[in-house]
């Protein structure tokens, strides 16, 4: 298959990733949760040894429920230390390695097949019983490998062995005789990497109990006063698993899931004094005890969050294990104790260490290889879910929402701009009929009157629009307001032709409206004629109208009779027209306002 590329995804994404691949619905697939997950953490004591049942030494430690230890303080000691700890499962010392396996391994352990990394450890001091749990582990784990391998026939599985141990901070392949320590190496793409370590693809169980006899031989086994086989070096076991869908094998489009287990049986923890060592096995020991005090350092930061530097590359031993440890991994810890009370210190330390451990928090996901083909249509899938995103929720919605808004818009446009010519229509009415009503009265004292009208006064000339802004024949009174102030310079075509298919319709009307603006001469009265009588702001435009015609012809008859003769009407007469005319242009003036405000984002 041409590997496109490896990629890791969320449990949730999974479906989506693998696509024709789905895996069947497993009970430990179905368990894989999306939340937070820390490294599961368990306690094991071991029995007393026969040693220490010579020695009349007595179980100091308890397990009151599956998940509290306690130490019975026989010697009514006043202790500062905790005597009760709490974590995911505690094992008595008479149950089985079988049952440790299925309620503190089994889930972790077998996520593998799942395409999640996973790594279960051992912890504890020297004799605890590591090796022995870890023994038993690996081969209940494999076995069950095994086991789902054969139920799946549709999927096609690669199993590849490699092992390896830090004896003494060098690594060393236990599957070659070669005795040369590995590199440790940082790869850009997969991390940190043990240089030309041996891989075996697995043929079968058979082949597999092979590997772990030939590892069980290599590995650096000293004997110490408190185990007889101790183990002098870490162990890192590690099966990677690859399967694909048989129905895409050899397809553009197939994908592969491809992750490792790793079983680590530590080196235990041992006091120079009570190993009485000397010689290769005291620096053996403090080899050991330094790359476990490295792990215990990163396991505390890790506990803490993942704030600050985390010292991963003081040792070989947790620079290999980085991803194990609060990586892309799933984390099992069994920490094993032993009851004696001449243990009590070093038991006491490994809780400590399982407390810290249980707090540090994971980023397991599911490991995809992908074909080039493969590759390209998910990038492509995820490209059209991040722009549906962008468009926010419910992109559907939002879209008719938009069409919607924007005919409500065209709606009260198209209606303001009725209303505009309307309002203009009527106010060249008024001005011409004031003009009319001015010359039929042809009064010197409203002729002077017009004249002051027309007369430029610094408090209430200003420009007028377009070609004939700067021309002083063309001059506005607006009793006492700034033209600036109409919103006409603000009122300008492009904010009727942005895209909301007005530019069409707008265009014609607004055209017009300028052209009508050019012509009118603007008109107002001084303030202080214009609030005088004629109060026309609340009237509708049909109303306005009527009144204004009917004001003005009846004012207008009024004045041809009697104007002459009555200047207090006359100037009733002329502040009722100059009233309406005001009210016209006050309306007109709101218009543009109106606009900017529908426009407004
Ligand atoms: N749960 C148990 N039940 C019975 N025997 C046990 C149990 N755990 C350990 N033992 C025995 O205790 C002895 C020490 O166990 P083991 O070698 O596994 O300890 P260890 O922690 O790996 O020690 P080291 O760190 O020195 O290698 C062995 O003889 C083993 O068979």
């Amino acid at each position: 298959m041409g590997v496109g590329a490896k990629m890791a995804y969320d449990e949730r994404e999974m479906g989506a990733v693998v696509g024709e691949e789905v895996l069947g619905s497993e009970s430990m697939e179905a368990e894989s949760g999306a939340q937070e997950e820390k490294i599961q953490v368990s306690v094991r004591l071991r029995p007393l040894s026969d040693k220490e049942i010579g020695r009349s030494e007595v179980s100091d430690w308890e397990c009151i429920n599956d998940c509290t230890i306690i130490f019975r303080n026989t010697l009514s000691e006043r202790s500062m230390h905790p005597t009760a700890y709490t974590f995911d499962r505690v094992f008595q010392s008479h149950c089985t390695t079988k049952q440790v396996y299925e309620e503190a391994a089994k889930r972790v352990a077998l996520s593998v097949v799942s395409g999640i990394n996973s790594t279960i450890f051992a912890y504890g001091q020297t004799s605890s019983g590591k090796t022995y749990t870890m023994t038993g582990i690996t081969e209940y784990t494999v076995a069950d490998i095994f086991k789902y391998i054969q139920r799946h026939e549709e999927r096609a599985f690669v199993l590849k062995f490699s092992a390896m141990e830090i004896y003494n901070e060098a690594v060393r392949d236990l599957l070659s005789s070669e005795s040369m320590p590995l590199r440790v190496l940082d790869d850009p793409e997969k991390g940190t990497i043990v240089e030309k370590l041996t891989e075996e693809t697995l043929r079968d169980w058979n082949h597999l109990q092979e590997l772990l006899k030939v590892c069980e031989a290599q590995r650096k086994i000293g004997e110490t006063l408190l185990n007889e086989t101790s183990s002098r070096s870490h162990q890192i076991l590690r099966l990677t698993i690859e399967s694909s869908a048989r129905e895409f094998l050899g397809k553009d489009n197939s994908t592969t899931l491809a992750a490792s287990v790793n079983f680590v049986d530590l080196a235990g923890s041992e006091r120079a004094s009570q190993a009485l060592s000397a010689g290769a096995r005291l620096k053996e020991g403090c080899h050991i005890n330094r790359s476990l005090l490295s792990l215990g350092t990163v396991i505390r930061k890790l506990s803490k969050g993942r704030n600050g530097h985390v010292p991963y590359r003081d040792s070989k031993l947790t620079r290999i294990l980085q991803p194990s440890l609060g990586g892309n991994a799933r984390t099992a810890i069994i920490c094993t104790l032993s009851p004696a009370r001449s243990h009590v210190e070093q038991s006491r330390n490994t809780l400590l260490f399982a407390s810290c451990a249980k707090e540090v928090a994971i980023n397991a996901q599911v490991n995809v290889v992908m074909s080039d083909k493969a590759l390209v249509r998910h990038l492509q899938r995820e490209l059209a879910r991040l722009e549906n995103e962008l468009r926010g929720p419910g992109p559907t919605l939002c879209t008719s929402d938009m069409s919607v808004l924007l005919r409500e818009r065209d709606r009260q446009i198209e209606k303001m701009e009725k209303e505009i010519k309307e309002l203009t229509r009527q106010r060249d009415l008024a001005q011409s009929r004031l003009e009319d009503l001015l010359q039929v009265v042809g009064d010197d004292r409203a002729s002077r009157q017009w004249s002051e009208f027309d007369r430029p006064s610094k408090s209430c000339v200003t420009k007028t629009w377009g070609e004939d802004e700067n021309s002083n024949s063309e001059l506005s009174v607006n009793g006492g307001h700034q033209s600036s102030d109409f919103g006409f310079t603000r009122f300008n075509h492009s904010q009727y032709s942005n895209g909301h298919g007005l530019k069409k319709n707008g265009r014609g009307t607004m055209e017009d409206f300028d052209d009508l603006c050019k012509e009118v001469r603007c008109i107002e009265m001084e303030e202080s004629i214009t609030n005088k009588n004629f109060e026309f702001s609340g009237l509708s435009n049909v109303d306005s109208e009527e009144v204004v015609s009917s004001a003005l012809s009846r004012n207008g008859d009024a004045v041809n009779q009697e104007f002459a003769a009555s200047q207090q009407d006359d100037e009733a007469l002329h502040d009722s027209a100059a009233s309406t005319y005001s009210s016209l242009q006050q309306k007109l003036q709101n218009m543009p306002k109106t606009y900017d405000f529908l426009f407004k984002p």
